[in-house]
């Protein structure tokens, strides 16, 4: 069978050689060992993205001080670059001077006293300039991550549900979630350092080769010298870019069940997520005797593969090309003692510019090649840092104002649904089909089904999370789309289903439902009460003020002995925690049951309904499941809050349980896909039909 486009084809023996170790199968790109990487595959990536560069150089150069730093950073790199070939042409002329002495069994001290001086001026110069480009060189990383890692955030944030969850797939945002925006910051500066470091070694090189062959071309053999010990480094070019299993192009995998189980019940062991049933469910003597049971029948083999490397790193030793690079080193050798076969009156000079050329070839002029490869991975975090920035909203904004009138708000907003159909990206199968209703402004609507039925989605809809596939939805008769979205939403409240605490103070977990008005402590207060979360934050350690997990970490080295607590909380000296020397030390976050998290959260939808003195309060209120964690004192108490609050608001509840709402409701849909019933109560009862029948089941269950 044909591999498909882009897919790892190891089944292509003529392209990859098999081998089996341990339990590993390797396959192999079949290659000769000496084999120059072509430079397309190297240079590819480089080249392609020559763009991204520039707009990256642009972007860092708009930075406020990178702008001056980072074209000092690279004067003082072209000129810390320059001065070794000055000095090198210094050496030559000493070597020179060292041939005329022989000749002429004279020194002239004024030309000796000249070099001596140039040469103490480039190595001050050199210390001058390495000890500038010291101070730059963290100010200018500093700069781009802090910038680099705002603007990374902001571009995130401005970015809708749909082209959320397409880059989420990429990993971008996955990363940048578990906070690990660094890696993608620190890889501009590593990659402006290293296009700095690689300029700086082709000019080195070259200005180098400038100076060598100007004073080696009188010189007996001189080029012949300096071509030999050239081409023993080049030789070595290749060989930086190989892989630790000696080919470049390779894939390694394991079918091995006992390896696979003994991987999967490690993850369960020390996974946080399974701790609590762990140990619940007193997994920890079975688990542990199916590891040991897996672990012996797999023995030794039981090994990762890139611990495999070390014994594969041994047979690299006996390639063909390791014994030619190791022959070449030993060339220029070779030759000069041919020389003092055939003329021993050279001898010295021969000698001492022998030396004179291995001291220029610098071996990191050779590291380029993996330079290259380093940088091509460096680029693609670079794409993925602009990715975030390029990425479109899915959503596209409307331009008209809503509503028109504010104070219309509070005589509620009308919607319909006119043929809606919806697929979520990615599903082959539509969530809601051919959906048509309208619910009139200031009406109490109940959208009930079974499990999947799409009650969400509308709510989904209704708020422009997505769009619908097909049809129209209608706001107070006006296409949804031509609504300027921020209107849009200001002119509703909404409570998902899967609501969230947000990693911020109990305060502005409520506050965020009305930013407008999240300074004042009073309304955060009176919309807690409402929610009911007003007694349990109360309680708190640090009442309003308190974070559920504190999000920043603390920092420290060794601490006296016995040190048990660090600013408030436990401190943790265990090794486990310790990045590049430092102990990192979070302190342990505040437990609240799911009920009280549902609290907080249908706080903040109704602090969307507080109104303020410029602002008029939400129209419309979506609730999806806002009982579900609820007792059913609070249950019963929130639906008075609610119903005493609405006024003439139009009201959206998706539900599974009927009783409470229904029986006040205006209009109930029984949705399965597409509106199977609709109507009230009373209505639907003298259907009977599915609504009656889910209803009787529940009335059932308390009467029996
Ligand atoms: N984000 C999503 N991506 C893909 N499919 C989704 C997504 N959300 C829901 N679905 C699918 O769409 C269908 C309708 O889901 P929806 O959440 O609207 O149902 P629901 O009636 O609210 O269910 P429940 O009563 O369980 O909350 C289901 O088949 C579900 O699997």
């Amino acid at each position: 069978m044909n591999a498909h486009a882009g897919e790892f084809d190891h089944q292509d023996t003529r392209r990859f050689k098999h081998t089996r170790i341990g339990i590993w199968d390797l396959y192999e790109e079949r290659q000769s060992r000496i084999r120059i990487s072509p430079i397309s595959k190297i240079y590819a990536p480089i080249i392609y993205n020559v763009p991204l560069l520039v707009r990256m150089f642009k972007d860092v150069l708009s930075i406020r001080r990178c702008s001056i730093l980072l074209p000092a950073y690279l004067v003082v790199e072209v000129l810390a670059s320059l001065i070794p070939a000055v000095s090198l042409w210094y050496s030559g002329q000493l070597l020179r001077l060292v041939e005329s002495v022989m000749e002429a069994r004279t020194v002239d001290t004024t030309v000796l006293v000249h070099f001596a001086a140039a040469h103490t001026i480039c190595a001050v110069a050199v210390r001058f300039l390495r000890y500038s480009r010291d101070c730059m060189i963290p100010r200018l990383s500093l700069y781009i991550k802090q910038s680099y890692n705002e603007r990374m955030l902001l571009s995130a944030s401005r970015l809708d549900l749909p082209a959320f969850e397409t880059l989420y797939d990429s990993y971008t945002v996955q990363e940048l979630s578990c906070g690990l925006a660094h890696w993608y910051t620190s890889s501009i500066w590593d990659t402006i350092e290293m296009l700095t470091d690689i300029a700086m070694i082709l000019i080195r090189l070259l200005s180098h080769l400038l100076v060598l062959s100007t004073v080696m071309w009188e010189q007996q053999d001189g080029l012949l010298l300096v071509v030999l010990s050239f081409l023993q480094y080049l030789l070595s070019w290749d060989s930086t870019g190989k892989t630790m299993v000696g080919s470049l192009v390779w894939a390694a995998t394991t079918t091995n069940e006992n390896l696979i189980c003994m991987q999967g019940l490690k993850g369960l062991i020390t996974g946080p997520s399974h701790r609590r049933e762990f140990v619940a469910g007193n997994f920890s003597e079975h688990i542990s005797a199916r590891f040991r049971e897996a672990s012996q029948r797999i023995g030794h083999d039981a090994v990762e593969f890139p611990e495999l490397k070390r014994f594969r790193s041994f047979k690299d030793c006996l390639s063909i090309t390791f014994i030619i690079r190791e022959t070449m080193h030993v060339l220029p050798q070779i030759v000069f003692s041919l020389r003092v076969v055939i003329n021993p009156m050279t001898t010295p000079v021969s000698l001492a510019s022998l030396i004179w050329i291995k001291q220029v070839f610098d071996p990191s002029y050779f590291s380029i090649s993996s330079m290259f490869s380093t940088l091509a991975t460096n680029l693609t975090r670079i794409r993925d840092v602009y990715e975030i920035e390029n990425t479109r909203n899915q959503v596209v904004d409307g331009t008209e104002p809503f509503p028109e009138n504010q104070q219309s708000l509070a005589n509620g907003i009308s919607v319909e649904f006119k043929n809606v159909s919806f697929r979520y990206p990615g599903r082959d199968r539509c969530a809601l089909r051919n959906v048509s209703f309208k619910i009139e402004a200031g009406q109490l609507c109940v959208v009930v089904g079974v499990n999947g039925s799409g009650k969400s989605t509308i709510l989904n809809l209704i708020s422009r999370v997505y769009d619908p596939t097909e049809g129209t939805i209608l706001i107070d008769d006006r296409d949804i789309k031509t609504l300027k979205l921020a209107d849009l939403r200001a002119a509703m409240s909404i409570l998902f289903q899967d609501y969230s605490q947000f990693p911020l103070s109990m305060h502005e977990n409520i506050g965020l439902g009305n930013p407008a008005l999240a300074h004042e402590d009073d309304k955060v207060r009176e919309a807690a009460r409402l929610g009911g979360a007003e007694d349990f934050i109360d309680e708190l350690p640090d009442g309003f003020d308190t974070y559920l997990n504190r999000v920043v970490d603390n920092y420290h080295g060794d601490l006296p002995e016995g040190t048990t607590t660090l600013f408030g909380h436990p401190a943790d000296s265990s090794s486990r925690n310790v990045i590049g020397g430092v102990h990192v030390t979070g302190a342990p976050g505040i437990q609240i049951s799911r009920g009280q998290a549902q609290r907080l959260a249908i706080s903040r939808t109704f602090m969307r309904s507080l109104v303020s003195e410029t602002e008029s309060s939400a129209g419309m209120m979506l609730f999806d499941e806002p009982s579900a964690s609820l007792d059913p004192t609070a249950e019963h108490d929130l639906f008075e809050r609610l119903r005493k609050l609405r006024g003439n608001k139009t009201m959206i509840f998706s539900t599974h349980r009927f009783g409470n709402l229904t029986q006040y409701a205006d209009l109930i849909l029984y949705i399965d896909e597409t509106v199977q019933e609709k109507g009230t109560h009373d209505e639907l009862m003298k259907k009977e039909g599915e609504y009656a029948r889910i209803w009787n089941i529940q009335a059932k269950s308390f009467t029996q």
